[in-house]
């Protein structure tokens, strides 16, 4: 099924472009800059996943590129032509943007049948019946729709909706689809089956995507680049191996994943950091911002960078412990250790392979100090 000229793969102009978007809503209540100041590429082939907590503006930035909402500055340009800009002031309605959508709630049509749902676009662009239906079947194929032409979207299940709004992007064989959290009404297991096929189809067929989430497993297996935000703002963009491994702040930190946290004083600065913590005194990689000694600081801590053994090991970022509990975790456990800390007490959560441990042993931990993080 080679629905997109997969030639254009090897532009390097971006599809989609947005230059300084803003967006404020002035409500009793105050305003609310739901973007502020956003800059975004997406290059032709690439999926590019927003991610941040409810309210952080990714919809609206979303719906500002698919024209469904109008930003108050800034430019954006798809397929190289301007869409919107506020100097200009030129605005192009959604339809004639060039855009596939996929939205949560499906939004298909009740009366028509899945073949006419998915060859909609298609006809809509006044391409022959026959044409428009043969494609739809090829896509529907894709998907995993075969023999389910004719039903009417109410015999279908969520997933299978979502599968024909899936198909219905794909056949309009537009370089740019946009998804709006279409995966969050499906059940998990047809929610990992759809997120595979999306991932395919996006390889097989080379378009743009740009996927809305608030769930950072769902962007870390689809994104070739996120875009994390926070308030409106960009806070940080790159593959979502680095922006997990690497994050810029402790906000990124914490929302891309658990992490042990406590707070310190930094006794040392040079290329690693010496912080003096109710852990004791760590050394750790200053991961944002600038620090000399006596500056207070945050030091995290992945739980999977708790290194685990039965003998004792060395400073610095050693401790003895307890397994006070473990929990369950399908592939490995979370073990919730009792630390002796100079200061008393104190808590880490580590991941361990199952069976390492048992409940009551006692273990040493061992943290690298590029995994210790120090944020300013
Ligand atoms: N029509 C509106 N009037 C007033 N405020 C709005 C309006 N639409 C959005 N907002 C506010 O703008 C901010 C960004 O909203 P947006 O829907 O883009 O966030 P989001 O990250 O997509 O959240 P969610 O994951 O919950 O959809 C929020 O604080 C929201 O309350």
């Amino acid at each position: 099924m080679n629905v997109i000229d997969t030639t254009l793969r090897g532009e390097t102009r971006a599809r989609i472009q947005g230059r300084g978007l803003s967006k404020k809503y002035v409500t009793k209540n105050g305003i609310t800059h739901a973007l502020n100041d956003v800059s975004i590429d997406i290059h032709p082939g690439e999926m590019v996943v927003l991610l941040g907590p409810s309210g952080c503006g990714k919809t609206t930035l979303l719906r500002s590129i698919a024209g469904l909402e109008q930003p108050q500055d800034g430019e954006i340009s798809i397929n190289g032509d301007i869409v919107y800009s506020a100097a200009r002031r030129h605005w192009v309605p959604p339809e004639l943007r060039g855009v596939s959508m996929v939205f949560q709630s499906y939004a298909l049509w009740p009366h028509m049948s899945v073949i006419e749902n998915i060859s909609f676009p298609l006809r809509s662009r006044r391409v022959e019946k026959a044409r428009a239906h043969k494609r739809a079947g090829e896509v529907m194929e894709a998907v995993g729709l075969s023999g389910m032409g004719d039903r009417l979207p109410s015999q279908l299940s969520g997933g299978q909706q979502q599968r024909v709004a899936l198909a219905r992007a794909i056949a309009a064989e537009s370089h740019v689809v946009l998804f709006d959290e279409p995966l969050s009404n499906v059940d998990a297991k047809v929610r990992d089956q759809i997120r595979r096929e999306i991932v395919s189809l996006q390889r097989q067929l080379g378009f743009a995507g740009l996927y809305v989430t608030h769930d950072q497993l769902e962007a870390g297996a689809l994104a070739d680049t996120l875009v994390v935000m926070d308030h409106g703002k960009v806070v940080q963009i790159g593959p979502p191996s680095k922006v997990y491994d690497a994050p810029n702040n402790r906000y990124v930190a914490n929302f891309m994943g658990p992490s042990n946290e406590t707070k310190g004083k930094v006794v040392e600065a040079k290329d690693l950091v010496t912080a003096n913590t109710p852990w004791g005194v760590v050394s750790g990689t200053l991961r944002s911002g600038k620090v000399s000694a006596g500056d207070m600081v945050e030091v995290m801590l992945r739980p999977e960078s708790c290194r685990l053994s039965r003998e004792p090991v060395d400073r610095p970022n050693a401790w003895q412990c307890t397994i006070e509990r473990q929990t369950f975790m399908g592939a490995f456990v979370e073990l919730q250790l009792d630390v002796a800390g100079p200061e008393g007490a104190f808590q880490l959560f580590a991941l361990a392979p199952k069976y390492s441990f048992s409940e009551g042993e006692s273990a040493w931990i061992k943290v690298a100090p590029q995994a210790m993080w120090v944020f300013a």
